[in-house]
């Protein structure tokens, strides 16, 4: 190795020139560069910095030293103008005579206000020195940090070479093995051995960076001298520069380094004699991926000459110091522009898009995003994140957070509790409950001197109804009448929350029946009192006092037996003892003391809905409290509209709604479920708002739903293909929400084990294409309750196949679906008795086994079938029958009294005297 110095004249700095006083660009550094050459050809150069020592002495403080400025040729010249001699008596004036006693005061003054100027100029170069210091170990400091993330590049990277290289090694030495011994092999002429020989240590050389020279075995001839591979004369023999440092990028050695990569020679397959010797030509892709921009800089790195091939990647730390430079510029040019930094509070909901999260800050959306990307979440402007995410981003941008939960748009809907003072009596909620055909719609119907009866379909109650009845006292009842059909269980235990009361109607000729004890139940659930009607009391022999005794065993002890519940013997057809029943309502609700403040804005329960065809959405609202007025903005549900006509339970338009007082309300955006709260709002915004919200949960829960129960329809599909599961299918469309809701609700009590029942969808208003879609994608019956499907959907539905069922009584419904479930039941595997054989004499045959002789003592034995072999009674094996022979032949099947031969599949252990089941397996559908 040598080494050679090269003093670069040109480099220069910035520096303080002590001798000239002011500042000026003179040479500080003695830089250079030395060139260091190994063997092979192979050579650096480092580039080397000697920085002088600054020797900054104050000349004020030297006596008799020149100042500076004193340095500098004077017009006259002479001594007399040397600072030293400036208060030497004798100074002589340029002519020689000497200085006046003013002149030299003069100098004098002159002469220290230089001085005191040279002093501040050396402390400030002082100053500037320190400074320069300062900032060179900062600078050291960043150096070490950026040369520390480097040597850990730069060791991954060694790692990763001396593997590959192991493995290339590893690869070429098998592939010289296998060479060898095909040489051998074939007998090669005697030079190819040699050849052979030659070219493996020259390999050897190429890949290790181990000296080459020395490490060649005996007799080897070496590709080329080590002064004419690139070494330097006078380098010891063997002494080989480490490889990584071949691929120094100085201009000029660069087509010295093809020497040593002889790679490409020594892989040639089946290489010639002689072709180790060949000089390969270099790699172009290894020179040329690195060598061009590294050159220009003409700096030896370390880390990039061992990177080779592959892109440098930047290291983390270095990533994380350019983000926080870039910061740091932002900041300054914010400064400099003299902005004010505005820190805004940015509400944040559960979800937010990326778009109006940017809004939110005032802020670019780009900005937003790169945010997110820095906190590696790659999102886009219309990708919602979560608040988590939303708050780091608006932490990181420097603004401050506040989270709030959506249901927050909720909050002080209801508006404050009524005071004692504000609260007036208020008529009783009534709802009639009992089992069906008991004859509620019979006596509402007699309370009310109405026939609403005669009008229902199927002779049962189909909707709720809400009616307020005025008494010839004065007084005024709002009956709720609740279907008593099992399937509007639903619907009664919703009657019963928004009643005082329920009036429970047994009939006196049925006595208490399940929905009788069903309706206590709901009355006891709702914390509503009760009292009995016991109906149908003209009907001859009928004993009223049955339904009393019934009724304690539901702990329901009415008041002729001591108890607290009133109890009313009526009969609704005769119009017996309807006084009394009112009566008693009357009693019980003063003693429950009903009272609700009508002078605020109205609330309410949503008792019915149904979309009508020229009224669009009409839902039935019971008041509860404040009073509804046409024009209040309500919410209901999901829904939200602006009352636009109000009518009473016979029709008639209505300005006000007073509490207790059941309406129908048009305007309403959709129709509502049900049971819903309905609520008067101050405005558009609120109501939009709110309605917004609880769409967006009721999706959410619904897709939750689908999600937790079935997965995807796909997979629903394929598991009913597979057999895994089998289900009916069904679209609901009725013509109210309540029917929707008692159907879903019979659908969901039928299916088994086996067969479940599933409501796809259920829905108020015709049949469209769209159901009849769905219906076609999962294989699903539409139920149409009072419904018709559209002339297109029809159609469709006629094209693809898919059925639609018309109801109009909701029993019939779950009849004929009952029947679907059935129908579709897995078919049952029934076993069929078709003989029995008794063994008489066992064969041993070859190649066959056993083989039992019997003879046929019951029915028939059949090839194929099953067989059981019976000793002593008891089942010994179960299994098949593979051969069935007469004499020589094979047989299907052998009647009663003949013999024959037989023998099991898989089973030899048979003795005489056993018994021989046979029987048959059939597929039965379900029953
Ligand atoms: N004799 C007699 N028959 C009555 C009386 N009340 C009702 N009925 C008859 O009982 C049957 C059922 O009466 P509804 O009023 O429809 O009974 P419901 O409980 O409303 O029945 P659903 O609506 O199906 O729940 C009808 O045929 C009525 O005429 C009564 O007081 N006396």
């Amino acid at each position: 190795m040598s080494d050679h110095n090269e003093q670069d004249s040109g480099r220069s700095r910035l520096s303080l020139r002590p001798g000239g006083g002011r500042l000026e660009l003179g040479k500080t550094v003695d830089a250079g560069s030395v060139r260091q050459s190994f063997s092979h050809g192979r050579s650096k150069v480092v580039q080397v910095e000697v920085l002088k020592k600054r020797a900054v002495t104050p000349s004020a403080g030297r006596p008799g030293a020149a100042a500076p400025g004193a340095a500098a040729p004077r017009p006259g010249g002479g001594a007399a103008a040397r600072p030293g001699g400036a208060g030497r008596p004798g100074a002589a004036a340029p002519g020689g005579r000497p200085l006046t006693q003013a002149e030299l005061a003069t100098r004098q003054r002159v002469l220290e206000e230089q001085r005191r100027l040279e002093a501040q100029r050396e402390r400030e170069a002082r100053e500037r020195q320190a400074l320069m210091v300062r900032s060179a170990a900062e600078e050291a400091a960043r150096k070490a940090e950026e040369e520390r993330c480097r040597a850990e590049e730069e060791a991954a990277r060694k790692a990763e070479e001396e593997r590959r290289r192991a493995e290339e090694e590893a690869a070429r030495k098998a592939e010289e093995e296998r060479r060898r011994a095909e040489g051998e092999a074939k007998g090669a002429p005697a030079a190819a051995p040699e050849a052979a020989v030659a070219r493996a240590p020259a390999a050897d050389t190429a890949a290790r960076p181990a000296p080459g020279a020395a490490a060649r075995p005996a007799g080897i001839v070496p590709r080329r001298p080590a002064a004419a591979a690139g070494a330097p004369a006078g380098a010891p023999p063997g002494e080989v520069a480490p490889r990584l440092t071949l691929r120094a990028r100085v201009p000029g050695e660069e087509e010295e380094e093809g020497p040593r990569r002889p790679a490409g020679g020594i892989r040639r397959p089946g290489g010639a004699p002689g072709a180790a010797t060949r000089r390969p030509a270099p790699t172009p892709a290894r020179k040329g991926a690195l060598l061009p921009e590294r050159r220009s800089t003409g700096r030896i790195d370390v880390a990039a000459a061992v990177e080779g091939e592959d892109e440098r990647i930047r290291s983390i730390a270095s990533l994380r110091r350019q983000r926080e430079r870039e910061r740091r510029q932002q900041e300054l040019a914010r400064l400099r522009s003299g902005q004010e930094r505005v820190v805004r509070e940015v509400v944040i909901p559960e979800t937010i898009t990326v778009q109006e999260l940017a809004n939110r800050m005032a802020a670019r959306g780009g900005e937003v995003v790169k945010t997110l990307f820095r906190m590696g979440v790659m999102a886009t402007l219309t990708q919602t994140i979560d608040a988590d995410t939303a708050e780091l981003v608006v932490t990181e941008m420097g603004h401050r957070p506040k989270r709030v939960a959506e249901s927050d748009v909720e909050l002080g809907l209801e508006g404050a509790p009524d005071t004692e003072a504000e609260l007036q009596p208020r008529p009783p909620v009534v709802t009639i409950m009992g089992h069906v055909d008991h004859g509620k719609t019979s006596l509402l119907d007699a309370l009310r001197q109405t026939d609403v009866a005669a009008h229902e379909a199927g002779g049962i109650t189909q909707h709720i109804g809400a009616y307020q009845i005025e008494l010839p006292s004065g007084g005024k009842v709002t009956f709720i009448d609740t279907p008593g059909h099992e399937a509007f269980t639903a619907m009664r235990a919703r009657g019963a929350s928004v009643t005082d009361m329920v009036v429970l109607v047994v009939a006196a000729d049925d006595g208490v029946m399940p929905q009788t004890v069903e309706a206590i139940r709901h009355a006891r659930a709702a914390n509503v009192p009760l009292i009995v009607a016991i109906n149908k009391i003209d009907k001859p022999g009928v004993r009223p006092d049955r339904v009393r005794q019934e009724l304690l065993q539901h702990e329901v002890v009415v008041e002729s037996l001591g108890g607290e519940t009133q109890e009313v013997e009526v009969s609704a057809t005769q119009r017996i003892n309807l006084d009394k029943l009112l009566e008693a309502i009357l009693l019980q609700a003063e003693i429950l003391d009903l009272r609700a403040n009508p002078n605020r804005p109205a609330e309410g329960t949503v008792i019915e809905s149904k979309l009508d065809r020229g009224r669009g959405p009409v839902a039935t609202v019971l008041v509860q409290r404040g009073t509804l007025r046409q024009g209040d903005i309500v919410v209901a549900g999901t829904e939200w509209g602006r009352v636009r006509a109000m009518l009473d339970d016979r029709g008639r338009q209505i300005k006000e709604a007073p509490p207790s007082l059941p309406v129908e309300i048009l305007g309403l955006s959709g129709v509502p479920a049900a049971g819903e709260h309905c609520i008067v709002v101050p405005d558009e915004a609120r109501a939009r708002e709110i309605s917004e919200y609880r769409q967006r949960r009721a999706r959410e829960k619904a897709a939750l739903a689908a999600g937790a129960g079935r997965g995807t329809l796909n997979e629903m599909l394929a598991r009913i293909q597979a057999g895994e599961q089998k289900e009916v299918a069904v679209v609901v469309k009725a013509d109210v929400q309540g029917s929707v809701e008692a159907i879903v609700a019979t659908l969901g009590k039928l299916g088994n084990e086996e067969v479940k029942v599933r409501v796809l969808h259920g829905a108020v208003g015709q049949i469209t294409e769209s159901d009849v879609q769905l219906a076609k994608a999962s294989n699903a019956v539409i139920v149409a309750f009072n419904v018709r499907a559209t002339a297109q959907a029809r159609e469709l539905a006629q094209r693809e196949g898919v059925e639609i069922r018309y109801y109009s009584i909701i029993y019939e419904v779950a009849d004929d679906i009952e029947k679907l479930v059935k129908g579709r039941l897995a078919p049952v595997q029934r076993e069929k008795f078709l003989g029995y054989a008794q063994v008489l004499q066992v064969f041993d045959v070859k190649k066959v086994g056993k083989v039992a002789g019997c003879r046929v003592t019951e029915g028939v034995v059949r090839r194929g079938a099953g067989v059981r072999l019976l000793r002593d009674g008891v089942v010994i094996h179960q299994g098949e029958l593979s051969t069935l022979r007469r004499f020589k032949d094979d047989v299907r099947e052998v009647q009663n009294g003949y013999e024959c031969g037989m023998s099991f599949a898989n089973y030899d252990d048979i003795k005489v005297g056993d018994v021989i089941e046979c029987y048959e397996t059939e597929t039965v559908a379900a029953a």
